[in-house]
């Protein structure tokens, strides 16, 4: 299994922000990692040009339609992208997304060709109540459609409690938390569940990302902040590639 990094730059980046991509392509373009950037929507067919896998933050279920606002997964394909992220946190904080809309819209990703990150996470209060399995379980049989498999599907652990707060679980929390994800994947998914890729998400930087990419079922991570700037990434993509 080829192991991920993708960084997501959720609402940030603008033209000016182009050059330091093409910084982060020359020095990683042979990575032996895959390495994908999510932006903004309005950048994703410029971010093509720099030779990286490019990939959206969000698509709609629907393929066109009176949505206003919204980008459908076809139109992500029309601007040179192959990935999306679905179900992050922050979608289902500020839009009101439930697992069945994420489930529809993983869907419709997969319909349009693009490989899917889709995202779970606990709060804090279901951290501290002892919640998380069962929290994480119950996201994954709502929302991840029959037929995943590891050439379409990517999941994406988020602590919500640790995105953008420099807050992470303990390397032997995340290894728990891993190793039961893989045990659901490979009872519901067989083989397919055995290879699909599980990413670790939430205030992962150069200093934290060496030892969280050693645990086992850990296959890349999902980086928010410190995807933004290539000095930043950089060193996190050299640290998945010594681990691979
Ligand atoms: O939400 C995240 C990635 O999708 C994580 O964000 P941070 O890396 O900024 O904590």
């Amino acid at each position: 299994m080829r192991k991920l990094i993708a960084g997501n730059w959720k609402m940030n980046g603008t033209q000016e922000d182009l050059p330091d991509l093409d910084t982060l392509a020359k020095a990683h373009g042979d990575a032996s990692v895959d390495v994908v950037i999510c932006g903004p929507a309005t950048l994703l067919g410029r971010m093509t040009t720099t030779g990286l896998t490019i990939g959206g933050q969000d698509c709609h279920p629907s393929t066109s339609g009176a949505h206003t606002g919204d980008i459908s997964a076809p139109m992500i394909v029309d601007a040179g992208a192959t990935y999306v992220i679905t179900g992050h946190s922050e979608r289902r904080t500020d839009h009101h997304e439930d697992d069945a809309l994420v489930m529809a819209k993983t869907a419709a990703g997969w319909h349009a060709g693009l490989h899917v990150i889709l995202c779970i996470g606990e709060s804090e209060a279901q951290y501290r109540n002892g919640e998380t399995l069962n929290v994480l379980r119950a996201q994954m049989d709502r929302s991840i459609p029959d037929g995943a498999t590891p050439e379409t599907t990517t999941i994406a652990y988020e602590p919500i409690w640790a995105i953008g707060t420099g807050l992470t679980p303990t390397p032997d929390e995340i290894a728990a938390v891993h190793a039961a994800l893989r045990a659901y994947l490979e009872a519901r998914f067989g083989a397919a569940g055995t290879a699909m890729r599980l990413l670790y998400g939430g205030s992962v930087k150069a200093s934290n990302a060496g030892g969280i990419f050693l645990l086992p079922n850990v296959d890349g991570a999902l980086v928010g902040g410190a995807s933004l700037k290539a000095a930043d990434f950089s060193p996190i993509i050299t640290a998945l590639e010594q681990s691979a």
